[in-house]
């Protein structure tokens, strides 16, 4: 990759027990930049034998990961740490390279990611057990808190650095070791971590990365003993398929899936504060996360002037390659992105909603989409019930209070919410109503180290992030020592 100060940080090869290999089968996985189409590299094709080889290196790692003292496992993070925040600007440029986001954003993901990797270092110095009042006089009872073992990480395009850091470094914090499959579309991101990894002193087998099509390596993480914990962050799709997978050997599971997020503007919100919110939640990586603002709810009363407002600010947007400055929606990820996304849009058209937005001059390269804002959006289009994952901000009007919550909540997602409200009863009383696992009150961002992260419904199970997010690594042993009498 070119522009890179240290290109050592691009591999092309796996990494399993400190060793940087190939696929068994010598296959490869081009990885496209999405702004031209073009391949930037290839990573290797592995399946199956190379998993568990992952695997057997990770179990390995692990008989002296889990003994190191919880400070010298803080140190090696806080290692690894420096050295993201030290290579941001190389880290961010793999990252847009082949996620597309635009170069600000990338930043901001390494800069978040990296905020995992501190917070779990420091978590690690804090992982107490506990006693409990016995019984009997003649025993006593103490909680230990040990690590899970091997765990499976499976990531996606969207993050490719920040949902492996999240994972990752709770899992080390803990003392587990891991074995990374990060998504096909964007693995130079992990690899680049691995790299920074080894460099910070993390000792071979601890991290491992398996690169390739999904389904073989899937498979082997879902099937195999060793592996105590799958993390998985994606669509409810593929969790629900590693869900029963991971029944038969009863593993652990992490799961961070689709959200349909509402974003409910009242009529006695502050519209300027809405509208900042909206663009932030609705078009931070072009809406392709899974917490941006899917159904822009708007009651009636602020329904057209907030609509004005927001298309005014849309209509400003410059859409370009991520590398490109001043740039604020970048390519989708793949051409059934953005199938899916004019799909969604023509289905509303058909339905009777509108177009308020300008026609934005749209780069050379199939993979832009004009970032819209429709009006006259209803439940019966496809939009209000599935993700659109693109820059489309569609306005539903609502009359009342409890009209609101009801659409909110008619979804079986329960991801991220967010409302405008300047009432304080009501923001107790629509905060409570909502069910989803983060609502945001007068903000569009939820996302951040220190708070858990996480859904209800099918958006999930378990929380990232915040005190919680370290607990999802450990298990309690009940110690007993008897025959004190
Ligand atoms: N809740 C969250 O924190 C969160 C965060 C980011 C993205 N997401 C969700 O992720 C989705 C977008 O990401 P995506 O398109 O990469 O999702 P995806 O489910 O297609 O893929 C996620 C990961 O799973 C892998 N995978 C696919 N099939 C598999 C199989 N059969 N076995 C094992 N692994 C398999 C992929 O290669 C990738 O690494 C959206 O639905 C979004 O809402 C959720
Ligand atoms: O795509 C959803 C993510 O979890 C991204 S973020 O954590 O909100 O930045």
């Amino acid at each position: 990759m070119k522009n890179l100060k240290d290109k050592n940080l691009f591999r092309e090869a796996g990494l399993i027990g400190g060793e940087w290999v190939a696929a068994g089968s010598g296959r490869t996985v081009d990885v496209v930049d999405p702004a031209t189409q073009a391949a930037i590299g290839a990573v290797p094709d592995m399946a199956g034998p190379e998993t568990r080889s992952a695997i057997e290196a990770a179990a390995f790692a692990y008989g002296d990961w889990k003994k190191k003292t919880n400070a010298e496992r803080a140190g090696l993070l806080e290692a690894w740490h420096g050295l993201m925040l030290a290579h941001l600007d190389d880290l961010a440029l793999i990252l847009t390279t082949e996620q597309g986001k635009p170069l600000d954003e990338a930043r901001g993901e390494i800069r978040y990611g990296a905020s995992f990797v501190k917070w779990f270092a420091e978590e690690a110095r804090r992982i107490n057990g506990h006693t409990i009042p016995s019984p009997t006089p003649d025993r006593r009872i103490i909680v230990l808190k040990e690590p899970v073992g091997v765990c499976g990480i499976i990531t996606p395009w969207n993050f490719p650095n920040a949902m492996i850091t999240r994972k990752v470094a709770p899992a080390l914090a803990a003392g587990c070791t891991v074995v990374i499959k990060p998504s096909e579309f964007t693995p130079f991101s992990a690899l680049a971590l691995g790299v920074l990894a080894e460099r910070a002193g993390i000792p071979a087998g601890v991290i491992n990365i398996v690169t390739g099509m999904p389904v073989e390596i899937g498979n082997e993480i879902v099937a195999n003993e060793t592996v105590r914990k799958i993390s998985f962050t994606g669509s409810t799709r593929v969790g629900s398929l590693l869900m029963r997978g991971a029944a038969d050997t009863v593993k652990r599971l992490s799961l961070e899936l689709g959200g349909n997020a509402p974003l409910i503007v009242f009529d006695d919100a502050d519209l300027d504060l809405a509208v900042e919110g909206a663009l932030v939640s609705k078009f931070r990586n072009g809406g392709q996360t899974c917490v941006c603002a899917n159904r822009i709810l708007v009651q009636a009363g602020v329904y057209e002037a907030f609509a004005a407002k927001l298309s005014a600010r849309v209509n400003a947007m410059t859409v370009g390659p991520g590398t490109q400055p001043g740039v604020a929606i970048g390519p989708m990820i793949n051409m059934a992105a953005v199938e899916k996304i004019n799909h969604h849009v023509e289905d509303a058209l058909a339905k009777g909603a509108e177009i308020i937005t300008e026609k934005p001059v749209l780069p050379e390269g199939a993979q832009y989409v004009a970032p819209l804002v429709l009006t006259g959006a209803t439940k019966d289009m496809q939009l209000a019930a599935e993700e659109t994952f693109g820059p489309v901000a569609p306005l539903f009007q609502f009359e009342t209070e409890e009209e609101a919550i009801t659409l909110a909540n008619g979804t079986p997602y329960g991801l991220a919410s967010y409302f405008y409200t300047e009432n304080l009863k009501r923001a107790w009383r629509v905060g409570e109503a909502l069910e989803f696992g983060m609502v945001g009150l007068n903000t569009g961002s939820v996302s951040m180290e220190v708070a858990p992260f996480g859904g209800v419904k099918q958006s999930g199970l378990g929380r990232e992030g915040a005190q919680a997010g370290i607990e999802e690594y450990l298990e309690m042993k009940s110690f007993h020592m008897g025959g004190l009498g």
